[in-house]
């Protein structure tokens, strides 16, 4: 059997193209030299696949910052803004990734959104009503011809026209209808250049498809591929789907001339059975997405052969593939020195699972596999019992009550006692949590782990930042303040380390986004709390000051969210056991005189499932009852604060109501204010704090900026209830930024309050 990658991690084994990207962005090394280290990991990442002997290797799956934005750029997809600003092509394409201030200009990046149900952000390309979208671009052939040279021959990968069309923005009068015929050509020009260099396979990825599909989507889709299609003549098009099923479109796809179609098997529920009702052409390759590509557990062995067993006895022609991109996992086990072999035992990184797509694909073409050593091993593993379990976690979850899953008194009237206690001014400023995560930050907790100092040396290091910080906000004039989050490394990775049932890793690095990656901690057994974990700093940072001082934690959804989870057991449950873990830090903190605890929720709508039917049964159902878990124990008078990440909850604002937060701050600068018109319709009475400047890029917002934006939103919302602050924590900014952004923050408050 052939086996299949859909894209591989880009980043690095040890984060090489972040650290050289980064270089590149503080002029410390040239393109060429960022150029070169591309190509070099490019090299390392196409020969590991080879010989691994994988059959069908993705190239152009390489991004300096994002996919999508590849494929954009690709068609000539540049907002006008950007191409004005007259720089190189590769500054060009990190302007309208991170945005520009320079000597050239000053624009913003273009807006970030979450890739699906993954903590993976695409840029969202702008379509203007003059793009004009046409084949401008050379990365993929360029990518092709650079493997070709290494003597492997790759698969071109794009994101299809479908996706694509779907997830631009369209900012000007026309609408998507009117650039199908544009696209169409665009994609044909693509298809006919891979035939001039004799292209085997393209892969066009439409995970799009596995969203709920109305009719005008699927003739949309139609309308797409029924011309494109016949472009390909001796290339062979391989159409990509994953993140889930694609039950509305399935009979359709079939139908049609793709060579190859890939399914996910993993996510996709329905997948199975869509093959079982509905069939699959013989002369198609189906690309069977059975090694998951976003979980680290190791693949279960015997259940995949039996799902490959069962489409061969069908006469189907099966490709073994990965279920989406392995850009979810980390790089590979080979650097996890500290993790012990039975652990390491259970896992498998995307090197590692390249090894069980090899090994399978032989497993599968073996009339017995099961007295192959391949085989053997892997039941051994899975027969074995995983010492994992806590029966006192089990027993408190099996005492919690309705009652605990409410607050009292209502939050009308915890409003007005609030007010009271704190007596806040108008339009009350602060910030998210996080302040920047300087160098000697990062360092003093490196020679910490090395352990080149002591923890009092460590803790001394962080309170010192702790004053600092606390002395900086008050002289910016900032109403509630943060103790700066200095003792975390990540908001998730952090509360993983300190947590009973959690492995952390040491170089399982992810990319969320451009440079930025995060280190998922695992999920490996029933999670409990041993001790308080971040009631010293918070209470520490309080003595400090006379101003109030929020706690901060992360919620239940977005640390299960946001780590790498059990299989074993339902994602309700690991959820729930979570929720009591952080309800004792927030009563500890309470206890020891925080009133204001903010528990961030950054990941909560991020993971709602991608089809709207599943939303309440199979998630909010419970993600928002273990929310008011954490805090349903705390007195009326304590404020308690949510933060979100994405204002694109318009669909679910009751849900987002019904946490029972009393304050919630989430991201709306990078998007339109649409959200707030929802939140006036649906009487929301949790007061907000819509983000008033963009915190994931460099760029100072001016004072008339701020207050622009916050008039609009005194539009749309009382004023009792409006509170200013960035939209979310200022970790990966610098600090003269930092400084002056806030300070024009405070400055377009005090204007706003006159
Ligand atoms: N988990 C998670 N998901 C999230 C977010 C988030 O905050 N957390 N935010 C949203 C946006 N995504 C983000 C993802 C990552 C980062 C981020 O800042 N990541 C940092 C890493 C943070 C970190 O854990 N840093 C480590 C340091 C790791 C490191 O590089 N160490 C060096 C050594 C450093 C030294 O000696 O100076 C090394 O290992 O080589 C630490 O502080 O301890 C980065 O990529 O730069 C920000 C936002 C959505 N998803
Ligand atoms: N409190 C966290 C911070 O400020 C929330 C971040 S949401 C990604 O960094
Ligand atoms: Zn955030």
């Amino acid at each position: 059997m052939q086996t299949s990658v859909i894209g591989f991690p880009r980043i690095g084994t040890l984060r090489e193209l972040k650290f050289a990207s980064e270089k590149y962005f503080r002029n410390e090394i040239s393109a060429q030299q960022l150029l070169d280290t591309a190509e070099n990991l490019r090299k390392i990442h196409w020969t590991t696949q080879q010989s691994a002997g994988i059959d069908y290797i993705p190239c152009n799956d390489f991004s300096f910052y994002d996919i999508f934005l590849d494929t954009a750029a690709l068609f000539n997809i540049i907002p006008k803004r950007y191409k004005e600003l007259q720089l190189p092509e590769l500054d060009t394409y990190f302007a309208m990734a991170r945005g520009y201030q320079g000597k050239s200009g000053d624009v913003k990046a273009l807006a970030m959104k979450k890739w699906f149900n993954t903590n993976y952000h695409y840029i969202v390309a702008e379509v203007e009503d003059d793009t004009d979208i046409q084949l401008v671009g050379e990365k993929p052939w360029n990518e092709y011809n650079e493997a070709k040279a290494l003597g492997i021959l790759t698969k071109p990968v794009i994101i299809g026209p479908y996706t694509l069309m779907k997830h631009c923005r369209y900012t000007g009068e026309k609408k998507l209808a009117d650039f199908v015929d544009a696209v169409v050509s665009a994609y044909q020009d693509f298809v006919k250049k891979c035939e001039e260099l004799e292209i085997a396979w393209v892969q066009f990825d439409e995970p799009a498809l596995v969203q709920d599909m109305t009719a005008d989507d699927i003739a949309l889709f139609h309308r797409l591929y029924d011309e494109l299609l016949p472009a390909a003549k001796t290339s062979k098009i391989l159409l990509q789907t994953y993140f889930g099923d694609v039950r509305n479109i399935y009979p359709d796809l079939i139908k049609m001339d793709f060579a190859g179609i890939g399914l996910d098997f993993i996510e996709g529920k329905q997948t199975l059975s869509l093959i079982e009702t509905c069939g699959f052409p013989k002369k198609k390759l189906l690309f069977a997405g059975l090694v998951n590509g976003k979980n680290i557990w190791k693949n279960h062995y015997e259940k995949t052969l039996k799902v490959l067993k069962a489409l061969q006895e069908k006469e189907n022609s099966v490709v073994l593939s990965t279920s989406c991109s392995l850009l979810h996992v980390p790089y590979t086990l080979k650097h996890e020195d500290k993790l012990s072999q039975t652990f390491i035992s259970y896992f498998a990184f995307a090197e590692e699972k390249l090894e069980e797509l090899h090994e399978l694909s032989i497993l599968a073409d073996v009339a017995d596999y099961s007295s192959h050593a391949a085989y053997q091993n892997n039941q051994k593993l899975f027969a074995q019992p995983r010492d994992c379990y806590n029966d006192a976690v089990k027993d408190r979850l099996a005492h919690v009550t309705e009652a605990d899953y409410v607050r009292l008194p209502k939050r009308s009237e915890r409003q007005a006692l609030q007010k009271k206690e704190f007596g806040l001014p108008e339009f009350p400023t602060t910030t998210i949590g996080s302040f920047p995560q300087t160098k000697d930050v990062k360092a003093n907790r490196s020679a910490f782990r090395k352990g080149e100092i002591t923890r009092q040396e460590y803790e001394a290091f962080n309170k010192q930042k702790i004053a600092d910080c606390v002395k900086w906000q008050e002289e910016i004039g900032l109403d509630v303040l943060v103790h700066g989050e200095y003792e975390r490394n990540d908001m998730v990775e952090y509360f993983g380390e300190a947590l009973g049932g959690f492995l952390f890793t040491e170089k399982a690095w992810v990319q969320s986004y451009g440079t930025r990656c995060v280190k998922p901690p695992i999920i490996w057994g029933d999670v409990f709390r041993e001790k308080p974990i971040t009631v010293d700093w918070s209470v520490y940072a309080q003595s400090l000051t006379k101003k109030i001082m929020k706690g901060m934690l992360t919620g239940p959804v977005t640390i299960l969210n946001w780590s790498f989870p059990r299989e074993d057991i339902s994602i309700k449950e690991s959820i729930s056991q979570i929720a009591l873990a952080i309800r004792d830090e927030v009563l500890d903190l309470e206890a020891n005189g925080i009133k204001m605890i903010q528990i961030d929720e950054a990941a909560l709508r991020e993971k709602l499932p991608l089809r709207k039917s599943d939303w309440y049964s199979e998630y909010l159902d419970f993600a928002i009852p273990a929310f008011r878990l954490t805090h349903s124990g705390v007195k009326p008078e304590t404020q308690i604060h949510t933060h979100m990440c994405y204002s694109e909850f318009t669909d679910i604002i009751p849900a987002i109501d019904d946490m029972d937060a009393d304050v919630i701050t989430f991201e709306a600068s990078r998007s339109d204010l649409q959200i707030l018109d929802s939140l006036r319709e649906h009487h929301f009475e949790t007061e907000v704090g819509p983000g008033v400047y963009d915190i994931h890029s460099p760029r100072v917002p001016s004072v008339e900026e701020i207050v622009k934006a916050l008039n609009l939103m005194l539009t749309k919302i009382d004023r009792e209830k409006l509170w200013v602050n960035p939209d979310c924590g200022l970790k990966t900014r610098g600090v003269p930024e930092t400084d002056a952004s806030l300070r024009n923050m405070v400055e377009a408050a005090k204007q706003i309050r006159k």
